[in-house]
């Protein structure tokens, strides 16, 4: 794994307003990283920050070994951008807009033109003024002008608000497509059940500061947030031991409850499972990154 960015005791300030504190980390080369916050948290500063389109006060980002403030252009070239809200020139067609980029970014117009394809624009709209397109379609447009020249880098902010459910797992399965290729992509999002199996890693913001970096399973592990384990009972049958043993489970009717530490886990299921027989159904529920992004914020002041 290389590294790609490096963010390095960076703070913005605005006056006397910290928009990013004191923040570091590194992204690699094929890793989808979610940043989540509140709003006003720090993220959309955080991605102009790598953008280079502003200076940190202090500390340094480096975008594939520069400064991207500097605007080497051979950087700004394998560097893609999806912002918050895309607005194009609604009077070009799709096709005249990927152009445009296209040139700016200077790429060859066959290879912009096979982008259509690959986020799913069809043929029939490509040529059509951007001012007849749904939003979804607008999305799938921003999407192809980011990816214009296959960037290393991709930067998403908030990608896949107001995008229907089919609309946003074909998102997913574009960015999976772009991890295989080794593209080191940050996204921005609010959704954070949607990032969950889809980031390989979550940076949590609040307040400009980073208060949690990891994967899933780390976080889990240093949050340490029991597990829900339920267990229906099938009809009939006595009430296993292990429903006897330890004061946790919460019984309704056949239906047995308990949250569970790390732990205790491992040995219950084993319990649970070794008759297999007295169950009806049996369902394990770990932490889910909103159960664990609340975590990270109790006791924070949020803006
Ligand atoms: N150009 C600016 N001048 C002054 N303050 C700014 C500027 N840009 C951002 N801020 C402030 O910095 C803080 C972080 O803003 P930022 O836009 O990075 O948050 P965010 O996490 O992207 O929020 P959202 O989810 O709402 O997009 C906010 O308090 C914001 O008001």
């Amino acid at each position: 794994m290389t590294i790609t960015v490096e963010i390095a005791g960076v703070s913005k300030r605005y006056s006397k307003l910290h928009a990013v504190k004191d923040v570091a980390f590194g992204l690699n080369t094929g890793e989808t990283v979610a940043l989540v916050g509140h709003n006003g948290a720090g993220k959309t500063t955080l991605i102009k920050l790598m953008l280079g389109l502003i200076r940190p006060t202090e500390g340094h980002v480096r975008v594939l070994g520069e400064d991207p403030a500097r605007g080497d252009f051979a950087v700004r070239q394998r560097l893609g951008y999806l912002p918050e809200s895309v607005s194009f020139h609604l009077a070009l067609t799709g096709r005249e807009t990927l152009s445009f980029y296209a040139r700016l970014k200077r790429v060859d117009l066959a290879s912009a033109d096979r982008l259509f394809e690959r986020v799913g624009l069809a043929q029939e709209a490509v040529d059509r003024p951007v001012r007849t397109y749904s939003k979804g379609m607008r999305q799938r447009l921003g999407l192809a002008q980011a990816l214009l020249g296959e960037p290393r880098v991709l930067l998403l902010d908030e990608p896949t608000s107001g995008l229907d459910p089919a609309l946003r797992r074909s998102f997913y399965d574009l960015i999976a497509g772009l991890r295989e290729q080794g593209a080191t992509v940050m996204l921005s999002s609010h959704a954070l059940t949607e990032l969950e199996g889809r980031a390989d890693r979550v940076i949590i913001v609040n307040r400009g500061i980073k208060i949690a970096d990891g994967t899933l399973d780390e976080l889990r592990r240093i949050a340490r947030l029991p597990t829900r384990i339920s267990a229906r009972l099938a009809d009939g049958g006595p009430a296993p031991a292990w429903a006897n043993g330890g004061s946790h489970w919460k019984r309704t009717g056949q239906l047995l409850e308990a949250d569970v530490s790390p732990e205790e886990k491992i040995r219950l299921l084993h319990d649970i499972t070794a008759h297999p027989e007295q169950l009806a159904t049996l369902t394990v529920a770990e932490p889910t990154l909103d159960d664990l992004y609340a975590h990270f914020l109790s006791g924070q002041e949020t803006p």
